[in-house]
């Protein structure tokens, strides 16, 4: 059992220095019991600065030369926090022998803080954020309807309360209590904690647990059917499965992606949900040529590239908040891949419209990056997506407010910026010409923000062309 304490403190430490995801690592750590490594994990690091400060007063580390502070924490989480240490001899035998010091500390702790539960001691972030996010299911149309999913959660004993007017509803689900999301259909929302992963629904591809945030992308794409789609980044597939569902199987999905593990996920992802329509390429979506007549019909364009992750609430990010520099640093890289990513997408001949999304807090791989695409490439403007969301985009450009952001607090879900791009008509860019830089122009919105009769409605709203 060993084995486990030194694979988690693996993990924090690659986590630490940003080497991916907590939940990517876990999973491509092949150890034998993720659930287990995963729970271990993720509790460490809820308890991250709670732990330190234990280990730092109990002076273990001092006594114990060998031990590292990744490897105490997970040990010491385990001993204090979690079921007791498992396994025999090693480091459990070490550990034992400080336990009723370690559990002096915490008591101290405890009266410092003027709290009796451990769960108080949680920094108000890493206990309300988790908290508060609700569970989406989004009903995978390839396979099932929503209203025969609503049906079969009834008959499992949960309450449904129909569409939500508001975003604030989603934040006020408890127990067994269900919704239908108020901007995505397909979405039903379950009160936080709620867990599918052994459900049939799930493990048949009939619903795919996805965060409403990230389900924006696909959904305000919203390709016609018989389309020719590139979902450029879509490992481990979400979007993609999202996009085929919006395309009810027609037409065609190019997936690229670099991540060799992370496609083998996608396609497992994709069989289950009854996927046909994709082709999937291990390929470097910047090496896809543009002009290659395989792509000449691609209208809609899907970019969802890696980023900093920092929106993600189950990231925990505090625990990596030391390594500021390198952060800066690495923001920049980031942001400069975006860009040419973005970029790249716009040099599409046919292309009419690209989404681009981050699970990123930082203005820098977000506004920025669409900025920059928009002032290298004066044939695209953005669409002011959804009015109704009142998170916009941050005020960094003239047009940034009809960006969206996501957050926690705000939306009720992971942290999250998407931007809808689209080609402008001939007749606008001559306009634009002898005009001002802002425009009231006809755009299309999905289907879903319209009557329901009508699949694109034109509505008129104020557009800022750039
Ligand atoms: C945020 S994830 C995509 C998540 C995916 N869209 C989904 O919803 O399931 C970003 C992905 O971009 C891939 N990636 C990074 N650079 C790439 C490139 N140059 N070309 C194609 N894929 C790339 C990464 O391997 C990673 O899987």
């Amino acid at each position: 059992m060993a084995g486990l304490y030194q694979t988690a403190a693996g993990l924090l430490e690659r986590a630490q220095r940003r080497q991916g995801a907590v939940k990517s690592l876990v999973y491509n750590s092949k150890y034998a019991n993720i659930k287990q490594l995963y729970a271990l994990v993720c509790e460490t690091l809820r308890y991250s600065d709670i732990l330190q400060e234990i280990i730092s007063s109990s002076k273990l580390l001092k006594e114990e030369k060998k031990l590292k502070m990744n490897l105490a924490k997970v040990l010491v989480y385990d001993l204090l926090f979690g079921k007791g240490l498992k396994g025999s001899g090693g480091w459990k035998a070490t550990l034992q022998k400080h336990h009723a010091r370690l559990q002096a500390e915490l008591a101290r702790l405890k009266i410092r803080r003027k709290v009796s539960r451990n769960e108080d001691l949680l920094a108000p972030v890493a206990k309300t954020a988790e908290a508060l996010l609700p569970r989406y299911a989004r009903v995978n149309t390839l396979k099932t309807s929503t209203d025969d999913v609503i049906d079969y959660f009834k008959r499992q004993g949960y309450t449904y309360l129909g569409q939500a007017s508001s975003v604030q509803e989603l934040g006020h689900l408890s127990g067994k209590q269900f919704l239908t999301d108020c901007h995505v259909p397909e979405l039903l929302v379950f009160s936080p904690r709620t867990d599918f992963h052994k459900d049939f629904l799930y493990r048949s591809g009939h619903i795919i647990l996805q965060d409403k945030a990230s389900s924006l992308p696909a959904f305000l794409l919203d390709p016609p059917s018989g389309s020719h789609v590139i979902d450029a980044c879509a490992a481990p597939g979400n979007k993609t499965s999202h996009l085929a569902a919006i395309l009810k199987n027609t037409g065609k999905i190019f997936a690229f992606d670099l991540d060799t593990k992370r496609l083998a996920t996608m396609s497992t992802l994709l069989l289950r949900a009854g996927v046909t329509c994709h082709e999937m390429a291990n390929q470097d979506f910047l090496q896809v040529e543009p002009c290659d007549p395989k792509y000449m019909n691609v209208t809609h364009i899907l970019l969802d590239p890696s980023c900093s992750g920092s929106g993600i609430v189950d990231r925990l990010n505090h625990l990596t908040n030391d390594e500021k520099s390198s952060c800066e640093e690495r923001l920049q890289a980031l942001a400069g891949f975006q860009q040419k990513m973005l970029s790249h997408a716009l040099s599409f001949p046919a292309v009419q419209r690209v989404v681009y999304s981050t699970c990123s807090l930082h203005q820098q791989e977000n506004e920025a990056v669409v900025k920059d695409a928009l002032e290298r490439n004066g044939t695209f403007r953005l669409v002011n997506v959804l009015p109704s969301w009142t998170h916009r985009g941050l005020d960094t450009f003239s047009g940034a407010v009809c960006t969206l952001r996501a957050s926690p607090a705000e939306t009720f879900t992971n942290g999250f910026f998407v931007a809808l791009l689209e080609r402008k008509s001939e007749g606008e860019e001559c306009r634009e010409t002898f005009s001002t830089s802002c425009n009231s122009v006809e755009v299309e919105l999905p289907y879903k923000l319209a009557a329901p009769s009508t699949k694109h409605k034109k509505r008129k709203v104020n557009m800022v062309s750039h």
